[in-house]
């Protein structure tokens, strides 16, 4: 079965709705460069509104470390996403387990990139180019999902309930992420498009 992760909640009743719903993790937003930002008092409401089993995750970019210590502190995170330039050195000195972003965007020279983070939990691997910001809604090559990996890799960039069976079927990911595909309008999520997505995804068979 495919996990599947929610990210840049800003909105109480859209946790409620997701985990009601049956998602595997939700994402908070905590870089400023980003239009779905949660700032430190958001991320604690929201964090409270997650119910058991459901992990959360907060998206970081390049930040402070210091900024992404006090996340830890106050948040609590399940998980940490790195998105930046980040390595995997300062990755892990928060002391929290974290996935690293890959920019697919540039093809075959992101797949050394996979290899520079051994103390990642997970990969996910993102549709934007190396320098660019994440969430947009940009899907890469799917047959270029790397098989010879050891960690989960998870499938992010415009995905939708439209395309995410395809997806699925071409790069068998461990789980899949989404921003954009789920939503009305950044950081608004749209109870009905969380629906179908799901169900999108548990229609696939299992391999
Ligand atoms: O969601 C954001 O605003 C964001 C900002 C900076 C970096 C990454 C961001 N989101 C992540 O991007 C991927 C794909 O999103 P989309 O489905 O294409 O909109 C996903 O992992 C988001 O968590």
């Amino acid at each position: 079965m495919t996990r599947v992760k929610y990210c840049g909640f800003t909105r109480l009743e859209d946790v409620q709705a997701a985990a009601a719903l049956g998602v595997d993790a939700v994402g908070f937003v905590m870089t400023r460069k980003s239009k779905r930002y949660v700032g430190l008092e958001q991320a604690r409401a929201l964090r409270e509104a997650v119910p058991p089993f459901v992990t959360t995750v907060v998206l970081v970019m390049d930040d402070e470390p210091a900024y992404v210590d006090e996340i830890v502190r106050q948040v609590r995170p399940d998980m940490l996403q790195f998105h930046g330039v980040e390595t995997d050195e300062a990755c892990a000195a928060h002391g929290t387990r974290y996935l690293k972003a890959i920019a697919m965007g540039e093809g075959q020279g992101a797949l050394a990139r996979l290899r520079a983070y051994p103390r990642a939990t997970g990969l996910l691997l993102d549709g934007h180019g190396l320098g660019e910001t994440g969430g947009s809604g940009v899907a890469f090559d799917w047959n270029l999902m790397p098989r010879d990996l050891a960690q989960p890799l998870v499938l992010a960039g415009g995905l939708t309930a439209a395309n995410v069976a395809e997806a699925i079927r071409v790069a068998r990911p461990w789980g899949v992420d989404l921003s954009s595909g789920i939503e009305t309008s950044p950081g608004l999520k749209d109870r009905a498009k969380m629906e179908r997505f799901l169900a999108a995804v548990r229609a696939v068979p299992s391999a």
